[in-house]
């Protein structure tokens, strides 16, 4: 199966295609989508602070207007990424995610780190440059390990005090500098339950565009040590059945698919597909 949509360092001087819009407030949609007419749009009373071509849907090419604020488009919603993941269309929450983080690199890039001067885009390319100190930024991703634990039939679960209530998920955490991810997926777990673990087993990846991380999911088994939660990070964690689970985290997220992958093998039944 050929993908509908692909990435791509387009031409910002050619006409037509379609475009999206990013503003604080999220992505522009109506009735038929996100996806507007780029002409059309750009006719628009908005007020532009970049634009970058991201890539081909279905062939054709599509483009990000990223926005200085919101302004009001007759007929026309804003709605932030996390509603576009959670709803129907998989490949529009695919360029959406996509031309989010395109744009929050390009908005937090407009000046050089290194002498403060304006940057500017480089042609053909996905960078921001700056001539004087021959610098090129390019997107930022985040590494983060992502980690089901388990002991046997037990899966180890926390609560985030910003979780929607009652739901339980996997531990993640960001990658710092100096770590391996299998040494920063060993201090996340001391650092949020203090558990020791072993075996640990790369499971799988998935891009997490809020704002710009790439979770690398893994399995690892208890070694030892009594559940103590995190100040402020960890409300609650618990040991939890397979048979027996609380609610869980979106169907999309790879949280979720590590712990179904894992209820799967446990229970014999066809192993789920990560969501891309
Ligand atoms: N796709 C999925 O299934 C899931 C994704 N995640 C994502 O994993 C990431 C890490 O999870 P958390 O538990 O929040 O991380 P964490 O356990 O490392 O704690 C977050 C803290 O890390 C620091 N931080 C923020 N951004 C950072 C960066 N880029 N590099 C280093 N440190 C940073 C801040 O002090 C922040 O309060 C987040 O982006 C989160 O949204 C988390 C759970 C499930
Ligand atoms: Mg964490
Ligand atoms: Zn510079």
């Amino acid at each position: 199966m050929t993908s509908r949509w692909t990435t791509a360092v387009l031409d910002t001087d050619q006409p037509g295609g379609w475009a999206v819009a990013r503003s604080p407030e999220g992505f522009l949609f109506d009735d038929n989508g996100a996806l507007f007419p780029r002409e059309w749009l750009k006719r628009q009373d908005l007020s532009i602070l970049a634009e970058h071509g991201i890539g081909h849907l279905d062939g054709e090419p599509v483009y990000l207007l990223e926005l200085r604020s919101v302004s009001e488009v007759p007929g026309c919603g804003w709605k932030g990424l996390r509603a576009f993941m959670l709803e129907g269309d998989h490949t529009l929450y695919k360029v959406l995610g996509y031309a989010a983080q395109i744009g929050t690199w390009a908005r937090e890039h407009r000046f050089c780190g290194n002498c403060g001067q304006p940057m500017t885009q480089v042609p053909g390319e996905r960078a921001m440059y700056c001539q004087p100190c021959d610098l090129r930024s390019y997107p930022r991703i985040s590494p983060s390990m992502i980690v089901l634990i388990t002991r046997g039939d037990e899966v180890l679960l926390a609560r985030s005090p910003r979780f929607v209530t009652g739901v339980y998920s996997t531990l993640a955490g960001f990658a710092e500098p100096g770590e391996s991810a299998e040494e920063c997926l060993i201090r996340e777990v001391r650092e949020e339950v203090q558990i020791e673990v072993k075996n640990i087993q790369y499971i799988g990846s998935q891009c997490w565009p809020f704002p710009h991380s790439m979770m690398l999911g893994f399995h690892a088994e208890y070694a030892g040590g009594e559940i103590v939660c995190q100040e402020d990070e960890i409300e609650d964690a618990q040991w939890f059945n397979v048979h027996d689970l609380p609610p869980l985290p979106a169907s999309r997220s790879i949280a979720r698919y590590l712990i179904d992958v894992y209820v799967a093998r446990r229970l014999g039944h066809a192993e789920p597909v990560l969501p891309g």
